[in-house]
């Protein structure tokens, strides 16, 4: 008999329903079938519809591009995690007047497997500007959205980062936001036990974080869902005007394991497109939907940080990813302020210096803290297939856009010279790498404008196949099926009008479960989008 402290621990992922599973990888024949939704994508809007769709008795099929990597596979290594599990191994850009880093998962439970699970409901202004200014009525209110979110609240645990788990980069920042009156606040997080290993970006270690991959696609999985992946959909088959399944083919991230077997899947209720604001605007365009809007007012939160040197210890490696916030800026000056742990590999890359002057600045690794923020830009861009299968995303941020990007670097540089900081490290071309004292903010006030001079990345993503009643403006409508062709439905999003100004997963995901009931409802009673 073995001891109980030697009993393996069980995590989600691992107990699948048999069969429940169909992995490209290992494909050796051509696959068809039928079911009565395909949903195409496993993340943040593909998990949730599916769990919906499949709880109200309607079999469901979920395609994934990317591989299942399980709980236990998760380790320390950045670029590991890097190359399985995020699309093109982290090398997309968005261009534009500069090259702007976008990351996006892509595996089971797609970006919410490398995301810090920063839930924040759809601020009440954003869906009143919706309604008024692109016509959305009543499609998207609060009083429907409720139930959604107080739902998926309780089934992800919704709650404040343990005081237990802080950790001094998110509690120094905490405190000094407050000393200044900033509206801030511990992070409420998707977490149900989190040891503050800030690993979030590698993948949870020990699953409290409630990503898709061990909460609704499993849960799915065990309604009777069956998941095909490593499984990629080149385009929605439509017949009359009407979708009626998927054209897709097997795929790997290791060129020596492609199959490259081809999957035709039939769908007799519907075709649900969850593959993220990149890709569901691509899937479209490649399968001959033409909408006026398709591919236009693509959207981001472009983020970036800035970094602080301290006497003191930070040790950035242990506390929540991210676990503090301030959304005080978040209307008056269109930016929201986050803590963020990034491991040495990701640091060494933003680092000023080379040769022994970055060796010396990353041997203080431990006493560095950073503090970023995510800007609600008003810029708006496109997105069109691209050659090989990709995307060709484009967007410039505008000269407003850029102004806000500077108020939210002085906001953390002064942020950093209050927690102590002895260095702030800006990573602005034109300010001086190293900033000793509080007179040097005003050399970040005075800097530059231009996108090219600061470390972006883009990380929240929005619109491209936006919402509205009229196809002359818009791409999907009301009901969520695209304009013109029936039972082709898009629930991530694509079809948000506007950025948000807060981190997106939690409206995304109550938006796809409102926009999945609502599918499943008149599906059962018989009726085509
Ligand atoms: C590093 C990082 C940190 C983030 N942190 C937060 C956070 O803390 N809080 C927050 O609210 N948001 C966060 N976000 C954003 C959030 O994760 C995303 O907004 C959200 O996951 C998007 O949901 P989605 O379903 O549209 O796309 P995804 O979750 O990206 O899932 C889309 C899935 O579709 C699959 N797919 C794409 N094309 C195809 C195809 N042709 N065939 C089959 N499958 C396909 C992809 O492989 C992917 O798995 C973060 C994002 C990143 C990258």
């Amino acid at each position: 008999m073995s001891s109980p402290s030697l009993d393996p621990i069980r995590f989600p992922d691992d107990d699948l329903p048999e069969g429940a599973v169909v992995d490209g990888e290992r494909l050796t024949r051509d696959v068809k079938d039928v079911f009565d939704f395909i949903v195409v994508g496993s993340g943040a809007a593909g998990a949730v519809a599916a769990h919906t769709l499949v709880s109200a008795g309607h079999s469901v099929a979920i395609v994934e591009e990317g591989p299942w990597v399980k709980t236990r596979e998760f380790g320390e290594d950045v670029h590991g995690a890097l190359r399985r599990m995020l699309r093109d191994s982290a090398m997309q850009a968005i261009e534009g007047r500069s090259f702007l880093p976008l990351l996006q998962g892509r595996c089971v439970g797609g970006s919410t497997v490398i995301n810090s699970a920063i839930a924040w409901r759809t601020p009440e202004d954003v869906l009143d500007d919706w309604a008024a200014r692109f016509g959305l009525g009543k499609t998207l209110t609060m009083r429907e959205l409720e139930p959604h979110f107080a739902t998926l609240e309780r089934d992800l645990h919704v709650q404040a980062v343990e005081l237990d788990v802080l950790g001094n980069n998110n509690g120094l920042f905490l405190q000094h936001a407050r000393t200044r009156n900033y509206q801030a606040g511990r992070m409420h997080r998707y977490d149900n036990g989190c040891r503050g290993s800030a690993r979030c970006f590698n993948g949870c270690p020990t699953a409290a974080k409630r990503g898709m991959s061990v909460t609704y696609v499993p849960a799915a999985l065990k309604r009777g869902a069956r998941i095909f992946t490593s499984c990629r959909v080149d385009e929605v088959l439509c017949r009359f005007g009407r979708a009626v399944g998927i054209q897709g083919r097997s795929t790997s991230s290791d060129p020596w394991r492609a199959t490259n077997r081809r999957i035709t899947l039939t769908a007799r209720k519907g075709v649900v497109l969850a593959a993220s604001t990149v890709q569901t605007p691509v899937i479209l365009q490649r399968s001959g939907v033409r909408a006026m809007a398709l591919g236009e007012h693509f959207q981001i939160h472009p983020g970036l940080g800035l970094a602080g040197r301290f006497d003191t210890p930070i040790r950035m490696e242990f506390g929540a990813t991210q676990g503090a916030e301030s959304i005080h800026f978040r209307r008056s000056h269109r930016f929201k302020l986050e803590t963020i742990a990034l491991p040495p590999e990701l640091v060494a890359a933003r680092l000023p210096g080379a040769g022994a002057e970055l060796t010396n600045r990353l041997a203080d690794y431990g006493n560095i803290a950073i503090w970023a923020a995510q800007v609600r830009s008003q810029a708006q861009g496109t997105v069109r297939p691209a050659w090989g299968g990709g995307a060709r995303v484009r967007l410039t941020l505008t000269d407003a856009d850029m102004v806000a990007t500077r108020t939210a670097c002085t906001t953390i540089a002064e942020l950093l010279f209050d927690a102590g900081a002895r260095e702030i490290w800006p990573g602005i071309h034109g300010v001086p790498s190293v900033l000793t004292s509080r007179a040097d903010i005003k050399l970040i006030a005075e800097g530059p404008l231009d996108p090219r001079a600061y470390s972006f990345i883009a990380t929240h993503l929005f619109g491209a196949a936006r919402m509205g009643p009229d196809p002359r403006s818009s791409a999907v409508g009301l009901n969520f099926a695209v304009h013109g062709t029936e039972r082709l439905y898009v629930v991530d999003s694509s079809l948000f009008p506007t950025n948000l100004g807060v981190n997106p997963q939690h409206s995304i995901m109550a938006i796809a479960r409102l926009a999945a009931s609502r599918i499943a409802e008149r599906a059962s009673a018989g009726m085509a989008a």
